[in-house]
């Protein structure tokens, strides 16, 4: 089977690709400029996907990732992106200062919307962690200063193999997949 992925993010869609086409979904991306709406991690995926199924015309999938920070009270949470253009990695760190945790968790929301018109369905997944001073080569976004608990290690000194297992989109992408799965086979 095949789905469009609407995303401007190419690490977002090396790593889509890697997950889902070891589960036989070919993924075709479409690149659209969509303006994301304030609000909850749920409300900026729902306006998303819908936009996107309007542009598109036809069913497709969106992705919205989220870095929260306990002592923020989960902010910068959807808005994480904007954060790391203006902060870098050690804005990120200095942003906790004064804090007592550096505890942080990473939101992946995925939605899937049936075509214009339809109610995107949201698939969620978690990953807790903390943020740390930048280790590792990595070339995603965050990747160098999120240690994903448990591992001793951050993501971006994971291989891709081991970061998609634990990861908040790994885990978001075995409930898409189970749904697709149930769409192709219904
Ligand atoms: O076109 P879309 O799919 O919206 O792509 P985007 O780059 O705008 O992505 P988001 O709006 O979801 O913003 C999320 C930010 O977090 C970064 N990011 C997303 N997933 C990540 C991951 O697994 N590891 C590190 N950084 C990540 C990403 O590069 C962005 O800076
Ligand atoms: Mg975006």
């Amino acid at each position: 089977m095949k789905i469009t992925f609407v995303t401007g993010n190419a690490g977002k869609l090396r790593e889509v690709r890697q997950i889902l086409g070891a589960a036989n979904i070919e993924v075709d991306s479409q690149e659209l400029d969509i303006p994301e709406v304030q609000g909850t991690t749920q409300e900026v995926a729902i306006a998303k996907c819908r936009r996107a199924a309007e542009l598109l015309g036809g069913p497709c999938i969106t992705e919205d990732t989220a870095l929260c920070f306990e002592a923020l009270n989960g902010l910068p949470g959807p808005y994480i992106k904007y954060f790391l253009k203006e902060l870098g990695h050690e804005g990120l760190n200095k942003l906790l200062i004064g804090f007592p945790t550096t505890a942080a968790w990473a939101l992946c929301t995925f939605a899937y919307s049936a075509g214009p018109g339809t109610e995107p369905i949201l698939f969620e997944g978690r990953t807790d962690g903390r943020i740390v001073p930048a280790r590792g080569d990595g070339h995603f976004g965050w990747d160098p200063v999120f240690e994903a608990e448990d591992t001793g290690k951050t993501y971006a000194e994971m291989a891709s193999e081991e970061k998609n297992k634990i990861s908040h989109r790994g885990r978001a992408l075995e409930k898409l997949e189970k749904y697709l799965k149930s769409l192709a086979s219904a």
